[in-house]
């Protein structure tokens, strides 16, 4: 049984992870196709792909991995629209309010309705916070301040009414200001009746600090809305030894039962399959070891303590 159908029995949605035109032929592919139900686009549906130059749109890549997905049974999680990250430096420049808005617009209803109605849900908006819980430096947040949320959501859910909409963060993984301001964010969105549907958390995970997400899986629960665990991994700082990576195996269980335990949790996506091809090796040298399967793809401990785990019910 796949850990997606084994999710799905545990009366979830999916488990799932990432995809692009980088491993859509690679060696991951029978991993991928074999395991996981929804697939995240890595980097070629951000706005640098889709629209490098203003109205110039590229859906080539875009338009393979949604093909893939279809041609495989799978669903797609559109990762992402809005953006302090991939930003081309057009967009970056605009500091007149009305134009920023009609380029935000433009871009979520060209982005968002390609694919309108094959597409299960939208980051909408992604890292939109420090972690002092202020709102992060961006040209979205510069010239129209807290606005471009409400402006993104509102525009998306015209653009595709049956995805569900997300807002999607890093480090909500233990108590703080920053989940303590996504909190506040989403009551004040609810408030307006913006069309928000979810919350994702990243849960980019370091080995050792990872006993507090199960009450922050609940705390994002408390707000009504769904939630996910978007981009799971768990990086243990170097050298990796056997000790260390029988801790990590019970922090993917610890993970996993946290999404088990919370209704509102739909499901779990991973940010990669082998600890190889991770983001985390070019981006945190330090760490390593983050995924589910060794470089040479075979399974971890931690992929037998989810398996167990779900295998259990
Ligand atoms: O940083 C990790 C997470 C954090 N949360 C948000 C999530 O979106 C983010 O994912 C990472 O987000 C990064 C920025 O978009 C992605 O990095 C992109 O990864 C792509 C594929 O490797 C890179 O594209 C390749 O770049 C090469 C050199 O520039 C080119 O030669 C290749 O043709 C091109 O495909 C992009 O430059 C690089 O920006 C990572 O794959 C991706 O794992």
């Amino acid at each position: 049984a796949s850990l997606n159908s084994m999710m799905q029995a545990n009366g979830k949605l999916y488990f799932g992870n990432i995809i692009d035109t980088n491993t859509m032929q690679g060696n991951e592919d029978g991993v991928l196709k074999g395991e996981f139900g929804m697939f995240t686009p890595e980097y070629s549906w951000k706005w640098n792909r889709i629209q490098p130059e203003k109205g110039k749109f590229h859906f080539n890549d875009s338009d393979a991995v949604m093909e893939w997905a279809e041609a495989n049974g799978k669903q797609i999680r559109g990762h992402t629209l809005v953006w302090h990250q991939n930003i081309p430096d057009w967009v970056d420049a605009i500091t007149d309010k009305e134009d920023l808005m009609k380029v935000i617009k433009d871009h979520i209803n060209k982005a968002v309705g390609r694919y309108k109605g094959r597409v299960y849900a939208w980051d909408v908006v992604n890292e939109v916070f420090n972690e002092d819980g202020t709102f992060r430096d961006s040209v979205f947040y510069r010239v129209l301040g807290e606005d471009f949320i409400p402006l993104a959501f509102r525009t998306a859910r015209e653009a595709d009414p049956n995805a569900k909409l997300y807002i999607n963060e890093y480090n909500l993984d233990y108590a703080g200001p920053k989940i303590d301001a996504m909190l506040n964010l989403v009551h004040r969105l609810q408030a307006q009746n913006v069309p928000i549907d979810a919350i994702g958390s990243q849960t980019h995970l370091t080995s050792g600090r990872v006993n507090e997400v199960p009450a922050q899986l609940k705390r994002l629960a408390s707000t009504g809305l769904d939630i996910a665990v978007t981009e799971l991994d768990i990086r243990i700082k170097r050298p990796v030894t056997p000790a260390k990576l029988q801790q990590q195996k019970g922090e993917y269980a610890l993970v996993t039962k946290g999404c088990l335990e919370v209704p509102a949790c739909v499901g779990i996506s991973m940010w990669g399959v082998s600890d190889q091809n991770s983001w985390v090796k070019e981006a945190l040298p330090a760490f390593g070891a983050p995924l589910m399967w060794d470089g040479n793809l075979r399974r971890k401990g931690a992929y037998g303590a989810v398996d167990g785990l779900l295998r259990k019910g």
